[in-house]
């Protein structure tokens, strides 16, 4: 029944939702005011050689994407910048093994990667919530899906609402909250079943300056407090120095990765990352690196 509702939703991305999973862990309490974590399943690692993907054949053969190498270490926090079209998106879904790749490898936590994962939150540019239920049930639909125990859903739902700065809005549908707030709703839809695997495709895309800068912050403070490993797809230079550990700079299609930039920024990093007289270099260093590979033209 919820599978079916999912479906309906977006055939493409609720399937990314609608896998099973091994029942979480037992956790105890982290001691913060309002701990999500507890013992929660640790950041996976992420390897791949030669990823690529050609989407067609024959005439039609499109290539898309690669080859790329990563190389992601479990709880490690990076971004993926790249022009429009060079195949951001198509390395996330590569990496999870929801999309089959054309050529090369993926390991998780050393394990060849074979099928889709199950272990992961994803959360997209559209936050894809059901119109029809409340935020909380958006929620917790992760453990209708799953077949997950109700009642330890429902608590880590709770304490990622209150993390979140969504508690009173449980019983609000989409369509009464924010598009700030409706992100939130995402990201909490995406952890609630402890995944050891946060993807995010651009999750901030539709929102206004203002809520991004709070709503990164937010972000940064629960990765900071479960250390999920994240893969970040963005088009904004700011929110990929601001958040990540490093940062992977792809060329235009199809893409490659030709840069890899380590971010040694103390955290949590600040609302205005400009007080970082660092921040200013890095960002320069990708926009010369797009302007170099002829993204900019000015
Ligand atoms: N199913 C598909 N069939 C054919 N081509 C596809 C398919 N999915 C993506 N592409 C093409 O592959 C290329 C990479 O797409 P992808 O969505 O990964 O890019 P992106 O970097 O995420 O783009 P954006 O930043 O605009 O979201 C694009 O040219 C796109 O049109």
């Amino acid at each position: 029944m919820a599978d079916a509702v999912v479906q309906t939703l977006n055939p493409d991305k609720a399937t990314m939702m609608d896998m099973t999973m091994a029942d979480m862990k037992a956790r105890t309490s982290s001691g913060l005011v309002h701990p999500v974590g507890g013992a929660s399943a640790a950041g996976a690692s992420i390897n791949a050689r030669g990823l690529t993907k050609v989407f067609g054949s024959g005439e039609n053969a499109f290539h898309a994407l690669g080859p790329i190498d990563l190389d992601i270490k479990p709880g490690e926090f990076v971004s993926i910048i790249g022009p429009s079209g060079c195949g951001k998106s198509t390395t996330m879904l590569l990496v999870t093994g929801l999309e089959p790749s054309s050529a090369g490898t993926v390991e998780i936590d050393g394990k060849p990667l074979t099928a889709p994962i199950s272990e992961i939150g994803i959360v997209f540019q559209d936050h894809l919530l059901l119109d029809f239920r409340t935020a909380i049930n958006n929620v917790m639909l992760q453990q209708e899906i799953r077949g997950l125990d109700r009642a330890t859903l429902r608590e880590r739902a709770d304490a990622l609402f209150a993390r979140l700065g969504l508690s009173g809005a449980e019983n609000r549908y989409p369509w009464q909250l924010s598009g700030g707030m409706r992100q939130r709703v995402s990201i909490a839809r995406a952890l609630v079943h402890d995944p050891s695997m946060l993807l995010m495709d651009e999750p901030f895309g539709a929102l206004d300056a203002i809520t991004r800068t709070q709503i990164r912050h937010d972000l940064e403070m629960l990765w900071l407090e479960t250390r999920k490993t994240v893969l970040f797809i963005t088009h904004s230079i700011e929110e990929a120095v601001g958040l990540s550990d490093r940062v992977l700079v792809m060329s235009k299609s199809p893409g490659t990765i030709v840069e890899e930039i380590i971010i040694d920024l103390p955290r949590p990093r600040p609302a205005h990352l400009g007080e970082y007289p660092e921040f200013s270099k890095y960002a320069e260093r990708i926009y010369r690196i797009f302007e170099k590979l002829g993204v900019y033209k000015f």
